[in-house]
């Protein structure tokens, strides 16, 4: 099955409750970002060879990150694919303010055209990440809460180049076939397995993060003599979509929680493009996506960079987590090695 007739599917598009215009809007939007993710591929495949060192450009993207050459390249490619279809607005990572389309478009699209894009030189996984949303005249671009997607997935540059897509109704994975240049469905309907003991979190915030991050961490750390009974592995890719696939493949939960560092009390990941299409994902997969307090697909976004907590997964540990900051009573933290104490202090 290409993509193509994937997006034909009546499954992939008889939900949409709206028009036969939104639901070609939506079909529209996601053919053009997954050819420029086509482009960007073969982009990033040759590397050096086309030009990519790696290295910063010089300027800044409105979150105040460097933009490398190639953050900047790709962003233009999915402008161009998406200038090609009706859309009312337009959100970028690496545009500070809006790309105005149509304002009777029926939708507008988010997007992070270069995830992880700070490991390009070292060769690892970088990614497209995407989110479709109904555009209702009179109301703001991107203002309703992230249950009120469409469609959303991403890309990833990895070995192979997969995109995960989901229109609302589970959640397809489409892997490239380089040779005649067109996505095939390799898994439908992906379940995100449950109780597996993987966790990923870039643990050298640890003296930053908030106590019920560090308490569910040491349950973690401490294995089989732990409250959770369980040896777990870390995994840290520092590449969100990377992540995400995994989480998708073998389960597991990660998390990027708010910090006292400043200007990261909400986290670094960006509503919009980064934590809304991947909760949503994560949700249609069967797993939980939270701040800690609350279903990040309940929050909407008050400005197009705004950053949010994202702790997404296995339900079980994401549900964990969420009692340990909603109700730490209730968390039963007794043991004294769980206590404030902590594995990690002397
Ligand atoms: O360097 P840190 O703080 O561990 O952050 C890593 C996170 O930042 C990101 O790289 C942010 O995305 P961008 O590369 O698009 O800015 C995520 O992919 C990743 O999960
Ligand atoms: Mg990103
Ligand atoms: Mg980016």
């Amino acid at each position: 099955m290409t993509m193509q007739q994937g997006l034909t599917l009546s499954r992939h598009t008889s939900e949409y409750a709206g028009t036969d215009k939104l639901r070609l809007a939506v079909a529209a939007a996601i053919d053009a970002i997954a050819g420029a993710s086509i482009e960007i591929s073969e982009l990033i495949g040759r590397g050096p060879l086309a030009g990519i060192t790696g290295e910063a450009q010089g300027s800044s993207n409105a979150d105040g990150d460097v933009q490398k050459d190639l953050d900047v390249r790709c962003d233009e490619m999915i402008i161009a694919g998406l200038k090609k279809i009706p859309f009312a607005a337009l959100a970028s990572e690496e545009s500070e303010t809006l790309v105005l389309g149509d304002p009777d478009a029926p939708i507008s699209v988010a997007f992070d055209p270069l995830d992880g894009s700070s490991n390009i030189d070292t060769n690892m996984t970088v990614g497209t990440i995407f989110s479709i949303v109904p555009n209702k005249p009179g109301e703001p671009p991107f203002s309703a809460p992230g249950h009120c997607q469409l469609a959303a997935g991403f890309v990833v540059y990895g070995p192979q180049t997969s995109l995960v897509l989901s229109v609302g109704n589970g959640v397809d994975i489409f892997t490239l076939d380089r040779r005649d240049r067109t996505y095939k469905c390799i898994r439908e309907q992906v379940q995100i397995p449950e109780h597996t003991a993987e966790f990923a979190i870039n643990a050298s915030n640890h003296r930053h993060w908030e106590q019920p991050v560090r308490d569910f961490v040491e349950e973690c750390l401490a294995g089989a003599d732990g409250p959770r009974s369980k040896d777990f592995n870390m995994r840290w890719i520092g590449s969100l979509v990377a992540e995400a696939y995994r989480i998708l493949t073998r389960g597991g939960v990660f998390l990027y929680p708010g910090d006292s560092r400043p200007g990261y009390g909400d986290g670094r990941l960006r509503l919009l493009y980064e934590c809304h299409p991947m909760a949503y994902i994560i949700e249609q997969a069967g797993g939980g996506a939270s701040t800690g307090r609350e279903r990040v697909l309940d929050l909407a976004a008050k400005s197009i960079h705004q950053r949010a907590p994202l702790i997404m997964g296995s339900v079980d540990k994401v549900q964990r987590i969420e009692v340990l900051h909603n109700d730490p009573a209730a968390a039963n933290i007794t043991a004294p090695l769980f206590g404030h104490r902590g594995l990690f202090r002397v």
